[in-house]
């Protein structure tokens, strides 16, 4: 399932109803990618061709190993949370049990470590329809301009994703927690060592590494950035030492 992160991460798969167009499939895929969840699954889906193929770049393999039904119920069976998503808080808002959630509510409430959530998401011409949100028990509306509340199937499924992939704690998002104080100095240390070696000395190497702390601490150097410069950093240090010997 999800790549990486599963431990902290319920388990979310992206249910499309009757898409009517493979490039949305495609662009879902992707968008699926970028964020982390592989899981696609498509009630009675058009024909997927190399449209599709194409749009989905980084989501192809998701787009592969999609999995097809011929009714909402059967896609959703053994979830916890069934969540529909709709631009309209309107004239469907009294078949939702609640009022919608935005997506940064929603996650707020569902980012629990083993729950099964399905994010449901309807046809381009006409969205989910009113036997289709019952089977719902939770509800999206992602807030937008008021005359303009219709999103792109794929650009609302990359929302919602997106404000799921912030609610992941950072720990959890491998190789992307920020470079801690220990490291920090560490790069200090050795950025130091490399100014000697090229001959900076007093006033001027001070004035160096104090620049250099600035650039570094604002650059937000994630902790597998932090082990890179330091390889870079090793090798050059050790090139000026053999050549000095
Ligand atoms: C082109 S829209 C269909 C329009 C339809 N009036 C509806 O119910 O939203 C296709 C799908 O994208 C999603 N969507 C579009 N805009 C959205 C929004 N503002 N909030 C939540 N989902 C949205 C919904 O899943 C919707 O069924």
């Amino acid at each position: 399932m999800q790549q990486g992160s599963e431990a902290r991460r319920p388990h979310v798969s992206v249910v499309l109803v009757e898409p009517q167009y493979e490039g949305n499939i495609g662009f879902t895929a992707r968008a699926m990618a970028n964020f982390g969840i592989r899981d696609l699954r498509i009630v009675n889906p058009p024909p997927i061709g190399d449209e599709a193929v194409s749009r989905a770049m980084a989501g192809r393999e998701i787009l592969e190993k999609a999995t097809f039904f011929t009714g909402l119920q059967e896609a959703v069976t053994g979830f916890h949370v069934v969540a529909g998503t709709s631009s309209d808080t309107g004239s469907k808002a009294h078949l939702f049990r609640r009022i919608p959630y935005t997506p940064q509510e929603f996650w707020d409430h569902f980012m629990e470590e083993g729950v099964r959530i399905a994010l449901v998401f309807g046809r381009e011409a006409d969205g989910l329809r009113n036997e289709e949100l019952n089977l719902c028990n939770a509800f999206i509306n992602i807030p937008t301009d008021p005359g303009h509340p219709v999103m792109n199937l794929s650009h609302a499924v990359a929302v919602i994703l997106y404000e799921m992939y912030r609610h992941v704690p950072r720990a959890a998002r491998r190789g992307t927690e920020p470079m801690n104080d220990i490291q920090f100095n560490a790069l200090m240390e050795r950025t130091g060592y490399l100014l000697d070696l090229v001959g900076y000395r007093g006033g001027r190497k001070e004035n160096t590494l104090v620049m250099l702390r600035r650039i570094f601490a604002r650059s937000m150097i994630t902790d597998a950035e932090f082990f890179k410069i330091m390889g870079i950093l090793r090798h050059i240090i050790n090139r000026i030492e053999e050549g000095e010997n």
